[in-house]
């Protein structure tokens, strides 16, 4: 459903799992740092709200959206994690770099998780304009850092049931 029809911060807490258990890594992008800032404090807090601790988040910041992708695989060869949260801003500029970002951003994170059978969640915005990144960074459409971080508290949760 596109994110206009939805909240991406709406949800119900009964069908979110307990954090407490987890470990998490949030990367995030350094790019449009007035959107991915407000990304990061969403999910950053909803993991929080769901009962992560906080000594078991550790969080790394890096240039831009590409370097998601090592930044990802250096946490989870470097550190026991159950889950990494990437986050980013990518807008379309006047080339086709944009195209060529985000196609590599998205293959290259899932490429990552499959690599360390770890859920890696992609929670990079890929908009037309700088308002359509604001209004899902903790505008009207919501927070996609929030929908990250359950996200990645629903995969590690699913995981662990899994062992
Ligand atoms: N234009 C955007 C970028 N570009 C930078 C790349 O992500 C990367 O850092 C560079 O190509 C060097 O490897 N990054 C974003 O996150 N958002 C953009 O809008
Ligand atoms: C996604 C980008 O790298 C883009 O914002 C860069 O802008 P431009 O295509 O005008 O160079």
């Amino acid at each position: 459903m596109a994110s206009h029809l939805k909240n991406l911060s709406d949800f119900s807490h009964t069908t979110v799992p307990s954090a407490e258990p987890f470990k998490f890594g949030i990367v995030v992008a350094a790019w449009n740092a007035d959107v991915t800032g407000k990304l990061y404090e969403g999910a950053y807090q909803s993991l929080i709200a769901n009962g992560a601790k906080e000594e078991n988040i550790i969080s790394v910041e890096v240039a831009g959206s590409y370097e998601l992708i090592a930044a990802a695989d250096i946490l989870l060869t470097r550190r026991d994690l159950d889950a990494v949260i990437c986050l980013g801003c990518v807008i379309q500029g006047e080339t086709r770099h944009f195209d060529f970002i985000c196609d590599a951003v998205g293959n290259g994170i899932a490429n990552v998780g499959l690599k360390h059978t770890k859920p890696v969640i992609f929670g990079v915005l890929t908009t037309d304009n700088l308002e359509q990144a604001l209004d899902r960074s903790g505008g009207k459409h919501g927070n996609k850092g929030d929908e990250a971080a359950i996200t990645a508290i629903k995969m590690a949760d699913m995981a662990h049931n899994l062992k």
